[in-house]
């Protein structure tokens, strides 16, 4: 449904341009959830705001193509969207306070979303329709609350309501559950699964937590240094990781049993664009690394089960990093 070809996203001047996003290819299915998983800064919200339209300034899409049910999306700005009918993709924020008007009503923020996208539909009943739909007790009387009268979950959800106004092919939640407890991110995370089955609609969930992956996702993108290192569906890739950073990942979930043994970390940290060494990006760190590593392309690993690895000694099934 929505399909993602070797998109790039640069900054910097065009006669030495940076790179931010770097070739990355990925698609998602009706009724399935993609997680994209990796450390800060290697270019997760720079990959959903270029498939929203929303760059900000400075960056831009540099090659690549975004499709949506077929549809050649990649350079319409947001409004042409709207109008071709093609804003079919929706986005939720971490931050519900920073998105959502602290002076006006959540009913008329949800309203104002369906008159754009769905003038036929009557205001209200759509906007209580959809406060019903991300399970907010009463919704009626909801509506005329403001912001600051709920709860930091419940803004959340009504953020998706609002995302929903659009009736969206794919929804992108950047990171929508880690500013919750745990219990409230457990709903939400729920929520999102069930509007998943019910709309059949496709999700990318960002996010660096990887209890929240093993909790939510069909399939896993992991990403590193602005490129995918690693895609696969759920179960196996967590059962047998094939790329030392996606293992070395995994290693550093924290573990109650082996408390006294501290925490795992990966040593080093990630390059920023510009400072992206040739080869495999995560050659520095890589315990696995050869010179092989350190220049020229990294190859494509397939195993079965359409799983994918950028790696020149992927891992064996229980073999660690
Ligand atoms: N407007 C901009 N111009 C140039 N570079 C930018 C701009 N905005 C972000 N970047 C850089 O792009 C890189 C990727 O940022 P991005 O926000 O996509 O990372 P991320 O993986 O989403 O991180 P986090 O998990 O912390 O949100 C970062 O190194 C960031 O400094």
């Amino acid at each position: 449904m929505l399909s993602v070809t070797d998109l790039t996203v640069s900054a910097g001047p065009r006669t030495s341009p940076i790179g931010i996003v770097r070739g990355v290819s990925l698609g998602v299915d009706q009724g399935e959830i993609l997680c994209l998983v990796g450390e800060s800064g290697c270019g997760k919200s720079m990959t959903s705001l270029a498939l929203m339209g929303l760059l900000p300034p400075g960056a831009r899409v540099s090659g690549g193509s975004v499709e949506l049910d077929g549809h050649d999306i990649t350079h319409l700005a947001p409004h042409r969207r709207v109008r071709a009918g093609r804003g079919k993709l929706a986005m939720v924020f971490q931050e519900p306070m920073t998105s959502l008007n602290p002076v006006t009503r959540i009913g008329w923020q949800i309203e104002e979303a369906v008159r754009v996208h769905d003038p036929d539909a009557n205001p209200t009943d759509r906007a209580r329709e959809l406060l019903e739909m991300v399970r907010i007790p009463d919704a009626a009387n909801q509506l005329s609350a403001y912001p600051h009268e709920l709860s930091g979950g419940m803004r959340q959800r009504v953020m998706i309501a609002i995302a929903l106004a659009c009736r969206p092919r794919v929804l992108i939640a950047d990171e929508p559950t880690t500013a919750l407890d745990v219990t409230i991110q457990r709903q939400v995370l729920g929520i999102i699964r069930e509007l998943c089955d019910d709309l059949d609609m496709g999700v990318i969930f960002i996010t660096h937590d990887l209890g929240v992956v093993a909790q939510i996702a069909d399939r896993v993108a992991v990403m590193y240094a602005g490129r995918l290192v690693e895609t696969g569906a759920v179960a196996p890739l967590f059962r047998a990781p094939l790329h030392p950073y996606t293992e070395r990942l995994m290693a550093c979930l924290p573990d109650p049993a082996a408390r006294s043994k501290g925490f795992a970390t990966i040593p080093g940290s990630a390059p920023r664009p510009g400072e992206i060494p040739d080869g495999c990006a995560f050659a520095p760190r890589c315990p696995r690394a050869q010179d092989v590593c350190r220049g020229g392309e990294v190859p494509v690993v397939r195993p079965e089960g359409g799983r994918r690895a950028l790696c020149h000694f992927p891992l064996a099934e229980g073999e660690t990093a």
